[in-house]
């Protein structure tokens, strides 16, 4: 199988690269010149519990980008999306399959309107890393799950060929599932309800649970469930508890990409995710307030950031 990495960042540089390190599939990873320059010197390295790993691999740019490609991992961040679909346009062909590994939703309607919806698997990673300034690909605990599937529902050879790539990688569990789009629902029920209290409180889930945040949490984890529920998802009730149980544990360190990007100072997803969770919830009548307060706080550092007034600037 020969895949390309859109980005070679936290999620594509973690999964493209154990998928090198395992041999299972040929993989180049398609980058801007500053990454690539950074990964023909220093070739990629991973810094994770399920062991480091350092490998050369092949990094090309836009301009090199040729078809022939089974599988194109999308993984760069929302507000990259349509720079990406541009760089990644020449590389689409007939037999590629689009498996997308960002957060939210919306990016799906971008893909199908460039690529046609044919092309467009569903796809989610439930895990914990950042791209380290140094250029390392570091992960934060044993959250290693990459799931995909047609959106339509169902199971297909292209989505079990890419389990099979992945089932030899280390530090991974690829899943082909049936039910993708309800697995996605999950994800950004979850995530929003995590977003709303790390931004918020710029703090982690366990900070804000032994700061009594607990209650909120499951508040906001009840009114995205209802978004969800309004979209035609109802989540499940094992979902529902087993993140009732995430949200009220005080010695987590579990934290947010969202918070993290704040941290660093980096723009965000919150329009991505914060925004279109607002927009559904005022489409469905659920109480907004908390949503729009989340996104405002974002949308404010963004202002902040862009006049070069955060802290240290
Ligand atoms: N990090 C995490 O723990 C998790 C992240 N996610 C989601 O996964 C997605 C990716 O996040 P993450 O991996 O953290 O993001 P990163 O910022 O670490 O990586 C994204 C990469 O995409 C690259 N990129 C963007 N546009 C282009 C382009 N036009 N051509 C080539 N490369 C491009 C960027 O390159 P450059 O360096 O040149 O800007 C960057 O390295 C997001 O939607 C995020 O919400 C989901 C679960 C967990
Ligand atoms: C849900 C969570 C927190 C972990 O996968 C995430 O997707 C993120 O940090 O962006």
């Amino acid at each position: 199988m020969r895949v390309l990495v859109l980005g070679a960042g936290a999620l594509g540089g973690y999964f493209g690269g154990r998928l090198v390190e395992a041999g299972s599939a040929e993989v180049a990873f398609l980058v801007r010149p500053a990454r690539r320059d950074a990964l023909a010197r220093d070739g990629l390295s991973i810094d994770s519990p399920f062991g480091a790993w350092r490998g050369a691999v092949t990094a090309i740019t836009a301009e090199e980008a040729r078809p022939g490609w089974d599988v194109l991992l999308l993984s760069c961040k929302a507000y990259d999306l349509d720079a990406a679909i541009a760089a990644i346009r020449p590389a689409v062909d007939a037999r590629t399959a689009i498996l997308p590994v960002l957060n939210g939703l919306s990016h799906l309607d971008a893909l199908d309107a460039a690529f046609g919806p044919a092309r467009v698997l569903g796809g989610l990673a439930k895990i914990q890393a950042s791209l380290a300034p140094d250029g390392t690909v570091r992960q934060f605990n044993d959250w290693r799950w990459i799931t995909f599937g047609e959106r339509e529902g169902g199971m297909s050879d292209r989505a079990r060929t890419i389990e099979a790539a992945f089932a030899p990688a280390k530090g991974v569990v690829a899943t082909a599932v049936p039910d993708v789009m309800m697995r996605m629902w999950e994800k950004i029920v979850h995530l929003c309800t995590a977003a709303i209290g790390t931004v918020l409180m710029r703090a982690n889930v366990g900070e804000i649970a032994r700061a009594g945040g607990t209650p909120f949490l499951h508040r906001m984890l009840d009114r995205n469930a209802a978004i969800a529920a309004a979209a035609g998802y109802p989540m499940r009730e094992a979902f529902l508890s087993e993140f009732r149980t995430v949200f009220a544990d005080t010695t987590a360190g579990y934290s947010t990409s969202m918070l993290r990007d704040l941290e660093a100072g980096g723009r965000t997803e919150a329009d991505h995710i914060l925004g279109f969770m607002l927009e559904r919830a005022r489409a469905a009548g659920v109480p907004e307030e908390i949503h729009e307060a989340a996104l405002l706080h974002a949308r404010a550092y963004d202002q902040r950031r862009a006049a070069g007034r955060l802290p240290g600037a």
